[in-house]
């Protein structure tokens, strides 16, 4: 099945993600903070249900299959989607976005004995993720993904989960971010030398898959500050790193496959691809433990307290897995510690190379906003490769387009849940309250949110400084609308749109690296716009046309950018064709390309009108 598997502290900004890092002599209270703020996140659901029994599972396949095939009948609350299984293999997300146009806010889809509810409403998405959390977990997502990530935070038990998540967003404190910064700028200097030495040699540009690049740069960037580990694969393959990379390709194939055929064990032993994948989790694993071993070895123990008051400057190993070793009170098996960082690892990767990706070639079609986004960078930056985190908390447009950027391509694309409770969903902008039974598996569509004509004006048009405009649709019932006012940090949230807007989820298993992710995009990205030219090679017609997703959403043949000093002033005033895809014109281009993608403007006239009723 094409689903997807899926995922700032200053001082004194609390971060969503649960933790607020302020001066370090609030940790105690912070600690506590953590813990209540959880409870909060956890909503007002009392109990977590257990997962279903085999015998539930026969029931609900079987109820599916006799009210889908046997009687027929459409779902009692939501409309039934008929279409090609094949036309949603490969852009399932998309595919999804034309249903909503047709069926509205809240629609099902029935596959064989299943049957998933599609949630494109911001005011049911904020009921499933933090007000009746508790009631949902995983699903499909957790089962897919046991395989490769154990009890990583992703498919772990609830019991598991809560007590590692408590372990884990600490770990993103304020001194560990501050240190993150100059492990983000040092990777991006390396990256950076890299290309300017392909340019010389390609005497004056070169012709580079900025995909590929940036997708380098990130796992660099989540190996050392995880395990401290430097992959440099930026400038070097090696065994390992063709692991990792087959690794997230596993994730993502299996994240479509239909039948979970690796759950039939020996099967895994003759079927080549999976033999492969057991041989690259076996030389991961080994590197881990070894990694573990050593951390392990050198343990030594200390409070939360005392954890983020440690001299991250100076500090040999800054990373996340010292921190988990090192915490007094939290102690964990070396393969939940292994189960842990693959996670991190995997979910922290091709999100933020995806992110990269999108936001260069979105700004690459806007010379108009490359030129506000250099003179702020030049403004702010200067010259500098080693910016400060007062100096990142200065800049205004980065983050907005990066925040622009995951609006228009959301990673993941789909949030995936199952019901383990009954449950009747708010009105929001459908035509009713739903109710779902135990069992029911639900896709809360980020893309459909994202790109809903109800919830954003132009919602498919490129246009950063909508985060400065307060935007609202009474029509939508509960939903408060965007308002710039509520987005407290460096980058707008959920929070901002009122769960329009879930670049990094929400509620109690929001991702804990959003902060770290962002500051990473904003300084990997301010320079890599402040120091190169670069002109789009292929046409972006093209690229919306052949959108590949899984996990995250990719081009079919990676992002092609011919890349080139940046010339200044007078330097460019000679040469008008250095700055992107067609600088002779400032107009957008990016709406008509976003327009023939998914759906034209006049189907999205017909979306009903959800907020009607
Ligand atoms: C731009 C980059 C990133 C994006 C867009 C992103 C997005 C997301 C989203 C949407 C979720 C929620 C999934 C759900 O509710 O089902 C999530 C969860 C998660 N993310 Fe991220 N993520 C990014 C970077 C990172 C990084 C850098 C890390 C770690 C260093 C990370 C670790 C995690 C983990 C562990 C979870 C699971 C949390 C839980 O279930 O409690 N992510 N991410």
């Amino acid at each position: 099945m094409g689903e997807s598997m899926m995922a700032f502290t200053g001082v004194g900004v609390v971060s969503s993600n649960g933790f607020d890092s302020r001066a370090a002599s609030c940790t105690r209270r912070r600690a506590s903070r953590t813990t209540v703020r959880m409870a909060e996140e956890l909503g007002d659901s009392t109990d977590k249900p257990g997962p279903l029994s085999t015998m539930e599972w026969a029931k609900v396949w079987f109820d599916n299959i006799r009210q889908t095939y046997v009687l027929k009948t459409e779902d009692e609350y939501a409309p039934q989607a008929s279409g090609d299984i094949a036309e949603l293999q490969g852009a399932f997300p998309f595919t999804l976005y034309k249903y909503f146009a047709k069926l509205g806010a809240v629609y099902t889809l029935a596959f064989g004995p299943k049957k998933f509810y599609v949630v494109s409403d911001p005011v049911v998405a904020k009921h499933i993720l933090r007000r009746k959390s508790l009631l949902y977990d995983k699903g499909m997502l957790a089962d897919i993904l046991e395989g490769i990530m154990g009890k990583g935070l992703i498919p772990a038990d609830f019991e598991t989960w809560k007590k590692r998540r408590r372990a884990i967003v600490p770990g993103f404190h304020e001194a560990f971010l501050n240190r993150m910064i100059r492990t983000f700028s040092d990777c991006t200097t390396r990256m950076k030398s890299r290309i300017n030495g392909e340019i010389d040699r390609g005497k004056g540009g070169v012709v580079l898959d900025l995909e590929a690049e940036y997708c380098s740069l990130a796992l660099d960037i989540i190996g050392i500050a995880v395990f401290n580990y430097d992959f440099n694969s930026v400038t070097s393959m090696n065994p390992i790193i063709k692991a990792v990379y087959r690794m997230l390709q596993e994730a993502e194939w299996r994240s479509k496959f239909l039948i979970p055929i690796w759950n039939v064990e020996p099967l895994n032993w003759v079927v080549p691809r999976l033999r492969a994948f057991r041989e690259d989790q076996k030389l991961l694993n080994d590197t881990l433990d070894g990694l573990i071993e050593q951390a392990v070895s050198s343990k030594s123990s200390e409070d939360l307290e005392q954890l983020v008051q440690r001299d991250y400057d100076n500090v040999n190993d800054p990373s996340l897995l010292r921190y988990l070793v090192d915490l007094r009170g939290e102690e964990a098996t070396c393969t939940q510690l292994r189960d842990d960082l693959m996670t991190m690892l995997i979910a922290g990767h091709e999100t933020t190379a995806s992110l990269l990706t999108w936001a260069t070639y979105l700004i690459l079609q806007r010379p108009d906003l490359l030129e506000r986004v250099r003179e702020e960078v030049d403004e702010v930056l200067g010259d500098s490769d080693a910016p400060t985190w007062a100096q990142l908390k200065q800049l205004e447009l980065v983050p907005r387009i990066l925040a622009e950027a995951l609006r228009l391509y959301p990673q993941p694309p789909l949030l995936i849940r199952r019901a383990l409770a009954e449950d009747t969903w708010p009105q929001g902008g459908g035509s009713g309250r739903v109710s779902v039974k135990r069992g029911s598996d639900i896709f809360i569509s980020v893309w459909n949110l994202h790109r809903s004509p109800d919830l954003w004006e132009n919602p498919l048009e490129f246009d950063p400084d909508r985060w400065t405009r307060p935007y609202s649709n009474p029509a939508v019932k509960g939903w408060s609308g965007l308002d710039p006012a509520r987005a407290n940090g460096l980058f707008p949230n959920e929070v901002a749109a009122d769960f329009a807007f879930l670049p990094f989820g929400g509620g109690s298993r929001k991702c804990v690296g959003d902060q770290f992710a962002m500051l990473e995009s904003i300084v990997a990205f301010a320079v890599a716009m402040r120091d190169f030219d670069m002109v789009l090679l292929d046409d972006p017609e093209q690229i919306e046309r052949e959108l590949v997703t899984g996990a995250t959403i990719h081009t079919k043949d990676g992002l092609r950018v011919r890349v080139s000093p940046r010339r200044k002033g007078d330097d460019r005033a000679h040469d008008k064709t250095d700055l992107s895809h067609d600088d002779t014109d400032s107009k957008p281009k990016q709406r008509s390309a976003l327009e023939n993608t998914v759906m034209e403007p006049s189907t999205l006239a017909s979306v009903p009108s959800n907020s009607s009723s």
